[in-house]
């Protein structure tokens, strides 16, 4: 049977409609609220705690507890449900598996429908693989497979592949409803549950919406209430000023937080392009977790988690080893061992890793800390006082803009669109992971460098001229790049034009015909 015929079973197919029917406009007016509040804090360039919600904050309330294969979370490995690899997250050694429709997920219909096939193998422990080349994939019998944490679209993104009366599908509400349609049942009979990740959010308006969409798949399937847990990405800057609120409204559901670092500068310089100098950072490379605003993000996320008994999961070390470069190998442990340091000395319970070779040394390091414990929810932070200044203090961040950094953003952004456009959402360029979340900063800060007429430390002021002649010979580097006009004209339009295009994946989608 075809993963198709699988997959888009009438009976999912009704269950995805029920769900559009009662959620869809929704959706669409929580985005169009997105637009009012951005315009609004763009022009003040400010952003604060809901005094409306100030009660929530106050009150004495915590999340669920979770449920037991979520309880120790130490390592989770990201990526693709590509079929291969999703054997290899398996098999990884790692606790959890990310398994990503989102930021390193091309929306391919192959990659949505096959991705799905792939995890309904995964739940069921009959996945297995034999390559062209005759190596054969399959679960180990020595390795506990790591607990699946499946990561639906952003509310932003359709799905043009179905529709509901006469609208494109929402992309989040196809993922979700068909994992948790033909996998809710079977991971609670082996002793798991539908978990997900939720990306993108900005509101704790949108975490309602995924509140009532879980109440609402768990009573149609007679799933108990409270079956699933979600983590929830922290990954745009007004939702860290609604932390505590977004695990309020999923509480029944919520099991953590994630610091989602990339998406989250992404956000940072998206909200506050038009708000002037104080907000134009450096080189990407030179923004680090420990710039002041950023820090003071993690802290407050790992204090409001453990205030409410709610996991707080670190985020991704972009670097990445090469199993044919040893010293790359060498350099890519020691970034990811002074991140995942950093992150389990102030009370993370766990992180991310992009790669298996780096489970290992995350593992490693939050032993070290936890010790003979599952996680450290205990650390309860209570010295913590972060503020909405700190959180909006951009303009601390040491570094400066280089011609390097403009050069390495052209080609990183078109190397990854090129990538996006072929069907993979992931790509290791240069050493480094790179996925929707980097790429977006990438051409991001192109926007804002050029908008605030950015001086290089070489004294060349940053314009689209300049731009544009940088991308004509990155063009001309990457002679050959499958999809490399596309990619080319595509940056073109998400790094210059003047109005700031909300996620490069709206015209990248476009763009593609499968
Ligand atoms: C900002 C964010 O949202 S971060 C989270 C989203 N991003 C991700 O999840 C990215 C995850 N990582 C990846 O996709 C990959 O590691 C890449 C694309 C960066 C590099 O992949 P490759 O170039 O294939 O790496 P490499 O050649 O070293 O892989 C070696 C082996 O490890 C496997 N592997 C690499 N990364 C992963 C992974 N994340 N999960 C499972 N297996 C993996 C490969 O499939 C390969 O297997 P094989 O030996 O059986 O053939
Ligand atoms: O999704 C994670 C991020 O860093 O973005
Ligand atoms: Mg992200």
């Amino acid at each position: 049977m075809s993963d198709v015929d699988r997959i888009l079973t009438p009976e999912a197919v009704a269950f995805l409609a029920g769900l559009h029917r009662a959620f869809g406009a929704r959706r669409d007016e929580l985005l169009a609220k997105r637009a009012d509040r951005r315009a609004q804090a763009a022009r003040t360039g400010r952003l604060d705690f809901l005094g409306e919600t100030l009660e929530i904050r106050e009150a004495i309330w915590q999340v669920a507890q979770a449920p037991a294969d979520l309880r120790d979370r130490r390592v989770e490995i990201t990526g693709p449900t590509e079929r291969k690899m999703a054997i290899n997250a398996l098999n990884s050694g790692a606790k959890v598996w990310l398994a990503d429709l989102e930021d390193a997920n091309t929306p391919h219909w192959d990659n949505v429908i096959g991705g799905q096939a792939n995890l309904y193998d995964a739940v069921r422990g009959t996945i297995e693989l034999t390559t062209p080349e005759g190596k054969q994939y399959r679960l180990k019998d020595d390795v506990t497979p790591a607990v699946i944490v499946m990561r639906p679209r952003g509310w932003h993104l359709d799905e043009r592949h179905l529709t509901f009366d006469d609208k494109p599908a929402v992309g989040a509400l196809v993922d979700f409803g068909l994992y948790f349609f033909h996998n809710a049942q079977a991971l609670l009979d082996r002793g798991s549950g539908p978990y997900f990740y939720l990306p993108k959010m900005e509101s704790h308006l949108e975490a309602r919406l995924w509140n009532d969409v879980f109440t609402h798949a768990q009573a149609e399937l007679g799933i108990p209430h409270g079956t699933v847990r979600a983590t929830v990405l922290i990954e745009t800057i007004p939702a860290a000023f609604e932390m505590e609120e977004i695990l309020y409204e999923l509480r029944d559901h919520a099991s953590g937080l994630n610091a989602g670092r990339w998406d989250y500068l992404f956000s940072v310089i998206k909200y506050f392009r038009d708000a002037g100098s104080d907000f134009v950072l450096p080189d990407r490379n030179a923004v680090t977790m420990t710039a002041p605003f950023m820090r003071s993000y993690t802290e407050l996320l790992v204090r409001t988690c453990h205030k409410r008994g709610a996991f707080a999961m670190g985020g991704m070390a972009a670097f990445i080893p090469n199993r044919r470069d040893p010293e790359v190998t060498a350099k890519a442990l020691d970034k990811v061992r002074d991140d995942k340091s950093r992150e389990a000395g102030d009370g993370f319970d766990g992180s991310w890793v992009a790669h298996p070779d780096l489970v290992p040394v995350c593992q490693e390091i939050f032993d070290g800390v936890l010790g003979t414990k599952p996680n450290q929810l205990d650390r309860t932070r209570d010295e913590v006082k972060v503020s909405a200044e700190e959180l909006l203090n951009v303009a601390a961040t040491p570094g400066s803009a280089t011609e390097a950094g403009l050069r390495a953003a052209v080609d990183v952004g078109v190397r990854y669109i090129a990538s996006w456009l072929s069907g993979n959402g992931a790509a290791a360029i240069h050493n480094l992971m790179e996925d929707a979340a980097t790429a977006e900063i990438s051409r991001a800060q192109v926007w804002q460098w050029v908008r605030n007429e950015v001086v290089l430390d070489n004294g060349v002021t940053v314009t689209a001229s300049l731009v544009r002649s940088v991308l004509a010979e990155t063009r001309a580097a990457l002679d050959g790049l499958a999809h490399l006009d596309e990619a080319a004209e595509l940056f073109d339009q998400v790094a210059l034009a003047d109005d700031f295009v909300d996620f490069l994946t709206l015209p990248a989608y476009a763009k593609i015909d499968c």
